[in-house]
């Protein structure tokens, strides 16, 4: 009964929490660009002023100062911890969410504003939308609605909000680690909403993700930027020894190159394969979300193991390349290449940046050039993988079923959210990933988006999941 007077109370308030969102993500919160850390505290300051009208008391804890790659300083955004509820009768739940988002720019091919939400049939497109603002705003939407109609929530509930998990979460271990007494001692269990379901029709909860660790690769020689037809030919060229660089590190299908990496991976076991029968997983739907005729591997099982279980290593970006349109001959002068291996069980980061060091270092003396050269390890963070037979999925699982009318697939994620194994260490206690976007809402990505009824329906189903914790 509690459950449909919510879910009634939720689709009359669609078009505030909608509103609700569209303030969210005009704060451009990206965490990576020096340009916008001050909209990253913007963010922070509006999320903690939305909780305290729930009444939720919150904290901002000092982050301290970010060594940037290129030697600058920036501060940190601080972590907002909440507390809403010291019921000592109830258990008492975390959740943890980002507010920062990923960079974005109408002309690298969105075809509205990024950040501007913008309603198109039922989607509402704009930067963070999916990850993480929705989510995160559908945390607030839920007990709000919850508290309107004087039902009570069976636990206590402890937030932590931060605003650099698209840039590695800094500090964010340490601050927990610190606050571990005072804070965590008391959370039951940990819910993340934060990344997507597998597919578009049936919803899911996550029991594993990928770490991830992250490489600069640099190379320099003239003081500046040359005219190629002026010095070509003269100069060892940074951009041709990167990209001979880059071009080593994988084969055609993607493998890993780099000497060792492979043999760390966990092995399959057969238990673990059978897990894969039983998940639905359109291989060619994936196929045209993505706009490819052709994948690296083509067999359910392979689509999912590649994006879930062996790691992966990708080119971002190449720093101080030309990239506009036209033909500009240059010879960029310093160049920096950007790339991430997102690492499985069992890979620790230590030993993967050991591995990805010296092979670098290896390519760099075969090349023999004779320019200045750097591989530089960026942020790291380890994947997760946890017990999906815990009494908190069931729970998970029922409030899903309620919503959605169809029992959850059990799923692991490509992605990494660095503090989920911090969360699971530190309090001991389960942590679930329960996800309310679509497999296509393109996080990171253009068009970035959700689906109205995911973020309504997502609303509906955190509320569900916190009457659930009742009966664990
Ligand atoms: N929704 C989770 C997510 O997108 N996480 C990022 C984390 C990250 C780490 N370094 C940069 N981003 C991801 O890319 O998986
Ligand atoms: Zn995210
Ligand atoms: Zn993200």
């Amino acid at each position: 009964m509690a459950y449909e007077l919510i879910a009634s109370e939720i689709d009359k308030n669609k078009t505030r929490f909608i509103e609700r969102l569209r303030e969210a993500v005009e704060i451009p919160s990206v965490s990576a660009e020096a340009a916008y850390r001050n909209e990253v505290f913007r963010m922070t300051d509006w999320t903690q002023a939305n909780m305290e009208k729930l009444g939720i008391k919150c904290r901002q804890i000092e982050n301290g100062i970010e060594d940037r790659p290129d030697g600058s300083k920036l501060r940190l955004p601080p972590i907002l911890f909440g507390h809403l509820g010291e019921d000592k009768s109830k258990k008492t739940l975390l959740v943890y969410g980002h507010l920062d988002v990923q960079p974005a720019d109408i002309h690298d091919g969105w075809n509205t504003e990024p950040f501007k939400l913008i309603e198109i049939d039922g989607k509402l497109f704009g930067r963070g939308s999916s990850d993480d603002k929705g989510p995160v705003i559908a945390w607030l939407n839920a007990i709000e609605t919850m508290q309107a109609l004087n039902i009570e929530i069976p636990v206590n509930i402890k937030f932590v909000f931060e605003g650099m998990e698209e840039s590695g979460s800094t500090g964010l271990d340490e601050i927990l680690e610190q606050h571990k007494e005072e804070f965590l001692a008391d959370v039951d269990w940990t819910c993340i909403s934060d990344n997507y379901w597998l597919g578009k029709e049936k919803p899911c909860l996550t029991y594993g993700l990928r770490g991830l660790c992250y490489y600069a690769v640099e190379i320099s020689a003239p003081k500046q930027d040359l005219h190629s037809g002026v010095y070509g030919g003269t100069i060892y060229e940074p951009m041709n020894d990167l990209v001979w660089i880059l071009s080593r590190l994988t084969d055609l299908k993607g493998n890993i190159l780099v000497d060792g990496i492979n043999e760390l991976v966990a092995p399959l076991t057969e238990d673990e394969l059978k897990l894969y029968d039983q998940i639905e997983f359109d291989v060619e739907a994936y196929k045209q979300d993505v706009g490819v005729k052709t994948l690296t591997v083509d067999d359910k099982k392979k689509v999912l193991m590649n994006r879930w279980r062996y790691p992966t290593l990708s080119i971002h970006g190449i720093e101080g390349a030309f990239h506009g349109p036209g033909a500009k001959t240059v010879i960029p002068a310093k160049v920096v290449g950007k790339l991430s291996i997102r690492i499985v069980p069992n890979m620790e980061p230590e030993q993967t940046d050991a591995l990805v060091v010296a092979f670098l270092n290896k390519l760099w003396k075969e090349r023999g050039s004779p320019n200045k050269f750097r591989a530089i390890p960026f942020h790291s963070g380890r994947p997760w993988v946890a017990d999906f037979n815990h009494p908190h999925y069931q729970a998970g699982a029922r409030a899903l079923e309620k919503v959605y009318g169809v029992k959850p697939d059990f799923t692991r994620e490509g992605g990494s959210i660095p503090v989920t194994l911090t969360f699971q260490n530190l309090t001991g206690k389960s942590v679930m990933l329960l996800p309310i976007g679509a497999c296509d809402d393109m996080a990171h990505s253009q068009n970035e988006k959700i689906n109205v009824f995911n973020y309504i329906e997502g609303t509906k189903a955190l509320a569900a999941y916190l009457l659930e914790l009742a009966h664990i």
